[in-house]
């Protein structure tokens, strides 16, 4: 079993309740933290902080860069759940050795970006099925940090949600697990593609927290309301004061 089946569902997803988990340990399944660090000290540290408060944690490619697979392997001693954020996206032979690369990592989830296109996409998958406890993959659709104009900018004229949605339903036909997407599309995703897509949803701002560079944003209760499976949530947690009671103020929004 892997760790993504522990979750409870979340009925605004289409999904029936199940009675296994507690409503906090429920909540706290549907919360990942950014790790968003550029040293394996650091990001341990915070992590230490965090032990209790929350059971995944990110790690991107700032940290895997700087940290490789030792950071995958600390946190996991301690405990946590891992998303390897790695963005996957080149031809098809690439990515799908790169997908049997970190196969074995430990990590439960893996992104690569659904502009690398079908046949990247079921490549990676195609790879990471031959493999045991392969991480689950999830495709990113359009990044929540980009608007319409930036979209333009790179010759896509659809609006963000519609070219979402295109990319969603390309990248599930592909063979991968679920999506990334902001939570201004999570509704129509799963209006369009149903319950089974694990929506992972990053771009996630309270009212009071500062934007930074993400665009398509909305509070952790309505991406919940709208159908996530899971939020991603860095600065609002990592940058706080206390990170711990940032992290509590989140978990009691989201519980089901
Ligand atoms: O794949 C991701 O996790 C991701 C996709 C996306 O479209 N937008 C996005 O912000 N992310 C990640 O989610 C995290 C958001 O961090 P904060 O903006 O600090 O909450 C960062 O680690 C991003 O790399």
């Amino acid at each position: 079993m892997t760790s993504t089946e522990n979750l409870l569902p979340n009925p605004a997803a289409g999904e029936p309740t199940r009675p296994r988990l507690s409503a906090e340990e429920a909540a706290k399944q549907r919360l990942i933290v950014a790790l968003d660090f550029p040293s394996g000290t650091e990001a341990l540290a915070m992590a230490a902080r965090l032990q209790g408060s929350c059971t995944w944690m990110k790690v991107g490619l700032e940290l895997y860069l700087a940290a490789g697979q030792k950071i995958v392997d600390d946190l996991k001693h301690l405990g946590f759940d891992i998303f390897l954020d790695l963005k996957l996206h080149d031809i098809p032979n690439t990515v799908a050795g790169a997908v049997r690369s970190v196969a074995s990592s430990g990590a439960s989830l893996l992104t690569l970006h659904a502009s690398g296109g079908p046949a990247m996409l079921s490549a990676a998958a195609e790879a990471a099925s031959t493999i045991q406890d392969a991480p689950r993959l999830l495709a990113v659709t359009v990044l929540t940090s980009m608007n319409e104009q930036e979209l333009l900018a790179t010759g896509i004229s659809a609006s963000p949600g519609d070219r979402v949605l295109q990319l969603g339903a390309m990248a599930m036909k592909a063979g991968v697990a679920g999506l990334v997407c902001s939570p201004l599309e999570t509704a129509s995703l799963r209006g369009a593609l149903g319950t089974s897509p694990l929506l992972v949803v990053p771009g996630i701002r309270s009212a009071t927290d500062a934007k930074g560079d993400q665009s398509r944003t909305a509070s952790p209760a309505e991406a919940i309301a709208s159908g996530a499976s899971m939020l991603v949530v860095g600065r609002p947690i990592t940058t706080a004061a206390d990170p711990a009671e940032a992290a509590a103020q989140i978990l009691q929004k989201i519980r089901p």
